[in-house]
C-alpha cells in the first residue's frame, strides 16, 4: 500500500500556493497596519500609494491563489482516491470470501470506502494546511527578521509553540479517536443483538434490561466523543493564546528595550499586526492534526484487512479449459480458519452436466463444500481435481472461469438491467441477454420494463422481489456461459411455489451444465439426479454418507 503520508501528484505545488495565499492575507493585515498608522502622519499622498497597491496586490491575490490551490489539490486528492480504492481492492479480491470474516459484504464495502476517504483526507486536510503553514511561516519570519531580527526571533517561537500545540493535540486526538471507535463498537454490538432478537429476547424478558445497557453504551460513546472534542478546543484555544501572546511580545520587542525604539511606527505597526494575522493560520494546525489521527486509525484498520496471506495459494501458470469438466473431490476437508474442520472428509465425483443437490442441517459445511469447489478455499487435507489434474497445479484463475457462483441475495448495483447483466459477460450480446432472462423467468418482467435492457435497477429506482432477484442471479450465471453453476440457498427466502418455480427454470435452462445446488432443506428433490446429504457431526469420515444419492 503507498505510504499514507505520501503526497499526491500536484500536492506538493497546492500547499505552495496555499502559503502564498495564506501569505497574502498575512501580508494583507501587516501592510494595512502600515497603511493606517502611516497615514495617520498626513504624509504626501505619493507615499502611501505603494502600501496601497501593495494591499490591493495581496487582497487579490488572496483569494486567487486560495481558489487555484483548492482546484489542484482536490484534482490531486481525487485521483490518489481513484488509485488507492483500485489497489485496495484489488488486495481484496485474493481474499475474498475466506479472510474477509462473516461480515456482510455491504458493510466491509461501506467501512472500505469511509477508511479510504479518511486516508486521502490527509492530503486536502492535513498536507495542504500545514505545507502551506510553513511557506506562510518562513516568509514571515524572513521578512520580520529583515525589518528587525529580533522581530524574527519571536515569529520564529511563535511558529515553533504552534508545532508543539500541534503534537498535544495529536495526543489527545488519538487517545480520544481509541475511545470514542471502542465506544461506538460497543453501541453497534447491543444495538444489534437487540434488532436481530427482539422476539426471544421478549420471551425470556431481557428487552428492558438490554435496553438499560444499550441507553449505558450510548452515554459513554457521548463522554468519548466529548473528550475527543476536548483535544480540538485545546488545539484551537491554544493557537488563539498563542497569537494573543504573540502579538504582546511582538509590541514588547518593537517599542520596549531590546532596542528597537528607533523602528519607524508604521514598520512597528507591520511588525506587531503580523502574529495577530498569523493567528490565521496557526488555527489551521489543529484540525490538520485532527485529520492526521483519523487518517492514521483508518490505515490501521485498512492494513489489519489487506495485508493478510490469502486462502488459496496462486502459484500455477498452466490453464485448464475444459468445455465440460469433471470435479472430484477425494477424502478432502477444508476449513475457513486454519483452527477446525468445516467439511468433514468428502469423496464426491460431479460428471459433466450432473444435477446435484447438497443438503445438510445448518453449520453441516454445505457452504464450505461450495467454497471447495468454487477454489475459493484449497483442501486442507485430501484432494480436489478437475478432468484428473489437482487444482494446485493449475491456475486458480483458469478454475474459478469454470464457475458460476450464485449466492441467497445477488446483489444488483445502480446501473442498467443490462450493465448488470454485463458484469458476468462483458461481451455478451443483447440477444443473449434477452435469453438469459427468459429462461431464468424473467421473461415477463422484462417485457413489462419501460426501457427494456436500458431499465435502471437499485436503490431507489427500481427494486426487485425476492423472486426477482434469485432469478436475476440466475440469469447472470446463464449469461456467464460457465460449465459449472453453484448455488447456494438460492431459494432460502422465497415461499415454496415461487421457489419451485424459480429450481424449475433453472434446471430447464442449465441444460448441460453441472449444477451443485445446496439447500438446508430437501426441495424439488425429482429435478435433480442426486440428492448428497451431509451429515453435521463431524468426523469420523463421511465417505459413505456422502457421494451416495438418497
Ligand atoms: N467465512 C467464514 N469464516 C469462518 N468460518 C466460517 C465461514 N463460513 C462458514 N464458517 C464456519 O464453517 C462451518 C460450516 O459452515 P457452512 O456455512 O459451510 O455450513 P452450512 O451447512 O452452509 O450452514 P447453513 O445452512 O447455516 O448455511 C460453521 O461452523 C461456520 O461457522
Amino acid at each position: 500500500m503507498k505510504p499514507l503520508l505520501q503526497p499526491a501528484r500536484r500536492i506538493v505545488p497546492a500547499g505552495v500556493l496555499g502559503g502564498i495565499a495564506v501569505a497574502c492575507g498575512v501580508f494583507l493585515t501587516a501592510t494595512s497596519g502600515w497603511l493606517i498608522v502611516q497615514a495617520s502622519t498626513r504624509p504626501v499622498i505619493l507615499t502611501l500609494l505603494t502600501a496601497v497597491v501593495g494591499v490591493r496586490t495581496f487582497g487579490i491575490g488572496r483569494p486567487v491563489f486560495r481558489y487555484w490551490e483548492r482546484v489542484i489539490s482536490h484534482d490531486g486528492a481525487l485521483r490518489d482516491l481513484a488509485e488507492r480504492r483500485t489497489e485496495t481492492y484489488r488486495s481484496l479480491i485474493p481474499l475474498t470470501p475466506a479472510r474477509l470474516g462473516r461480515r456482510r459484504r455491504a458493510d466491509l464495502l461501506t467501512g472500505v470506502v469511509r477508511d479510504l476517504d479518511d486516508e486521502v483526507d490527509v492530503q486536502v486536510r492535513s498536507l495542504v494546511p500545514l505545507i502551506a503553514t510553513l511557506v506562510a511561516s518562513v516568509l514571515a519570519i524572513v521578512v520580520a527578521f529583515v525589518l528587525l531580527p529580533v522581530a524574527g526571533a519571536v515569529v520564529a517561537v511563535l511558529a515553533l509553540c504552534a508545532v508543539a500545540l500541534g503534537v498535544v493535540d495529536g495526543a489527545l486526538e488519538r487517545r480520544g479517536q481509541r475511545d470514542v471507535l471502542a465506544a461506538r463498537g460497543e453501541v453497534q454490538r447491543i444495538a444489534h443483538l437487540y434488532a436481530a432478537n427482539t422476539v426471544e429476547l421478549q420471551a425470556i424478558h431481557a428487552v428492558d434490561d438490554l435496553a438499560r445497557q444499550l441507553a449505558e453504551a450510548q452515554a459513554a460513546a457521548e463522554r468519548a466523543a466529548r473528550r475527543q472534542v476536548l483535544g480540538r478546543a485545546v488545539g484551537l484555544g491554544g493557537s488563539l493564546l498563542l497569537t494573543g501572546l504573540g502579538v504582546g511580545v511582538m509590541a514588547y520587542a518593537v517599542s520596549g528595550p531590546l532596542g528597537a525604539g528607533a523602528l519607524a511606527a508604521p514598520v512597528a505597526a507591520l511588525l506587531v499586526f503580523l502574529p495577530l494575522a498569523l493567528g490565521d493560520v496557526l488555527g489551521l494546525v489543529p484540525d490538520a492534526v485532527g485529520a492526521l489521527v483519523r487518517a492514521r486509525v483508518a490505515r490501521r484498520r485498512l492494513v489489519g484487512l489487506v495485508d493478510q496471506e490469502p486462502a488459496v495459494a496462486d502459484v500455477a501458470r498452466e490453464r485448464l479449459t475444459p468445455a465440460a469438466p469433471t470435479l472430484r473431490l477425494v477424502d478432502a476437508t477444508a476449513s475457513w480458519t486454519g483452527a477446525a474442520e468445516h467439511l468433514p472428509p468428502t469423496t464426491l465425483t460431479l460428471a459433466p452436466g450432473e444435477k446435484v443437490l447438497v443438503t445438510g442441517a445448518n453449520g453441516s459445511g454445505k457452504s464450505t463444500l461450495l467454497a471447495l469447489l468454487a477454489r475459493q478455499l484449497d483442501p486442507s487435507a485430501g484432494r480436489y481435481e478437475v478432468d484428473g489434474r489437482d487444482v494446485r497445479t493449475v491456475s486458480l484463475a483458469g478454475i474459478r472461469d469454470l464457475m458460476a457462483v450464485v449466492d441467497d441475495d445477488p446483489h444488483l448495483f445502480n446501473g442498467t438491467v443490462r450493465a448488470n447483466l454485463l458484469l458476468a459477460q462483458p461481451d455478451a450480446t443483447d440477444r443473449e441477454l434477452d435469453a438469459a432472462l427468459v429462461h431464468a423467468g424473467l421473461g415477463r418482467w422484462l417485457a413489462g420494463l419501460p426501457d427494456g435492457l436500458d431499465t435502471q435497477l437499485g436503490t431507489g429506482v427500481r427494486g426487485l422481489s425476492g423472486g426477482e432477484r434469485a432469478r436475476f442471479g440466475i440469469a447472470r450465471a446463464l449469461v456467464s456461459g460457465r460449465p459449472v453453476v453453484l448455488l447456494d440457498e438460492p431459494v432460502a427466502h422465497l415461499d415454496r411455489p415461487t421457489a419451485t418455480a424459480v429450481l424449475g427454470d433453472l434446471m430447464a435452462s442449465a441444460d448441460r451444465r453441472t449444477v451443485v445446488l445446496v439447500s438446508h432443506q430437501p426441495v424439488l428433490t425429482e429435478a435433480f439426479d442426486r440428492v448428497v446429504a451431509l451429515d453435521a457431526s463431524p468426523a469420523p469420515p463421511l465417505p459413505s454418507s456422502i457421494g451416495g444419492s438418497s
